[in-house]
C-alpha cells in the first residue's frame, strides 16, 4: 500500500461508523479518490451522453420494435420527454444527445450533436456493419465527446433499435462466453422472436471466424454508436473523469474500451445490472459489481443517471462525514 492509499484507507476507517459499514459505499468513495489523487475529491458536476445509431441487422427481425423508433427517440430526447430526460432533471445531469448515425439525415436542431458516421450501420448478416477506418473515426470522434468539458463524471447511454443484438456479438467476441448466453429479449422479442434472434446471431457470428480484437468486432458488429460510446469512455478515463456505466450494450462499450486499454477500467463505475440476462454475466467476466439492481432494460443511459445521487453522497461521506475523534465517538474495542 503506498502512502495514499494509506492515508485514504485511514480517512476511511475514521468516520464513525464501524469498520467497512458503509460496504460498497466504501469502495466507490475510494475510487473517486483515486482516480482524482485526492482525498477530498470533487464530485458534483456530471453529464450523460445519448449516443443514437441505426443498425442495419434491425432487418432481420431481431427487434420487437421498427427501426423509425431510433430517430423518433431522438426526437423525443430533443423534446425533452424521454425517461433519461426526467431522471437527468431529477438528478442533476446536464444532457447532451449525439446522431452516431441515425437513418433519415441530420436533424438539424441545436440539441441534436451531429457526428453522423452513415445512415445506419449495413447489415452485419452480411457483411461488415462498418468498415475499418469508420470504426476508427468513430471511436476517435467519441473519445473527442468524451474527454470535453469540465464534467467530473460521464454517463454514456445508447439509443439505437437491433443494438442489444450488436452489443451480445461483440461481447461473445471478447469474451469466452458462449453467444446463448449472451442473447436476450432486448426491447421485449416473444418467444418466437427470440428463436430467431438466435438464428441471426448465429449466423453473423458464423461469417466472420477467427479471433477478432475490440476494433475488429466493432466493426464487423457495429454499431456506430457502440463504437462511439467506446471512444467516449477512453477519452473520458484518460481525462480522469469518473465513466459512469449503463446497462448492456453500454457495457458491451465498455468491455470493448478496457479491451483496448485496460486502465480504463479504473475509471469506470457499473452503475446497474439490467434485465437482459447477459448482462450479469458480462459483468462477471469484468468483475464489475453493479451499483443497482431495479429490474430495469431500458438503456439511454436511465441506469447511470439514477445511480449519479449515490455516486455523490459516497463523496459527499469522505468530504462531510465526522471522525470519530471530530465527534467523541468510541472506537472499536
Ligand atoms: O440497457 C440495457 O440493458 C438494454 C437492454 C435492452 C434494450 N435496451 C434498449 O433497447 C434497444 C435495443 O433493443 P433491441 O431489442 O432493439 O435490440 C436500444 O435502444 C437500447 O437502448 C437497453
Ligand atoms: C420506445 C423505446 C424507447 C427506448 N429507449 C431506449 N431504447 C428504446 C426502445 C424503445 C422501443
Amino acid at each position: 500500500m503506498n502512502d495514499f492509499e494509506r492515508r485514504l484507507q485511514a480517512r476511511i476507517d475514521g468516520k464513525t461508523k464501524p469498520l467497512g459499514a458503509l460496504g460498497q459505499v466504501e469502495l466507490l468513495a475510494a475510487k473517486v479518490a483515486r482516480l482524482q489523487g485526492r482525498l477530498d475529491p470533487d464530485m458534483t458536476r456530471a453529464r450523460l451522453v445519448i449516443f443514437a445509431g441505426d443498425h442495419g441487422l434491425a432487418q432481420e427481425g431481431v427487434s420487437a420494435y421498427p427501426p423509425d423508433v431510433t430517430r423518433q427517440m431522438v426526437l423525443n430526447f430533443a423534446a425533452g420527454g424521454a425517461a433519461a430526460n426526467v431522471f437527468c432533471r431529477a438528478n442533476g445531469l446536464d444532457l447532451a444527445v449525439v446522431n452516431a448515425g441515425v437513418k433519415g439525415g441530420p436533424f438539424d436542431l441545436p440539441q441534436v450533436i451531429e457526428a453522423a458516421m452513415g445512415e445506419g450501420t449495413a447489415n452485419s448478416l452480411h457483411g461488415p456493419a462498418m468498415s475499418a477506418a469508420t470504426c476508427q473515426a468513430a471511436v476517435e470522434t467519441g473519445y473527442r465527446l468524451g474527454a470535453e468539458g469540465d464534467w467530473h463524471a460521464v454517463a454514456f447511454g445508447e439509443m439505437g433499435i437491433g443494438n442489444s443484438s450488436a452489443a451480445a456479438l461483440v461481447a461473445h467476441r471478447l469474451t469466452d462466453v458462449p453467444l446463448q448466453l449472451l442473447v436476450g429479449r432486448g426491447t421485449g422479442l416473444d418467444d418466437d422472436g427470440l428463436i430467431q434472434k438466435h438464428n441471426i446471431l448465429a449466423q453473423v457470428s458464423a461469417r466472420v471466424p477467427g479471433a477478432l480484437g475490440p476494433m475488429g468486432a466493432l466493426a464487423e458488429f457495429g454499431g456506430f454508436e457502440i463504437a462511439m460510446m467506446t471512444g467516449a469512455m477512453l477519452g473520458a478515463a484518460e481525462a480522469r473523469k469518473l465513466v459512469m456505466v449503463d446497462g448492456y450494450i453500454a457495457t458491451a462499450a465498455a468491455l470493448a474500451a478496457v479491451t483496448i486499454t485496460p486502465a480504463a477500467r479504473d475509471a469506470m463505475v457499473f452503475c446497474h445490472v439490467s434485465g437482459e440476462p447477459g448482462h450479469r454475466v458480462v459483468l462477471d467476466t469484468m468483475g464489475a459489481k453493479p451499483l443497482l439492481q431495479l429490474g430495469m432494460r431500458l438503456g439511454e443511459g436511465t441506469g447511470a443517471a439514477l445511480a449519479w445521487p449515490l455516486i455523490r453522497a459516497s463523496v459527499a461521506m469522505l468530504n462531510e462525514m465526522a471522525s470519530f475523534e471530530e465527534a467523541g465517538v468510541s472506537g472499536a474495542t
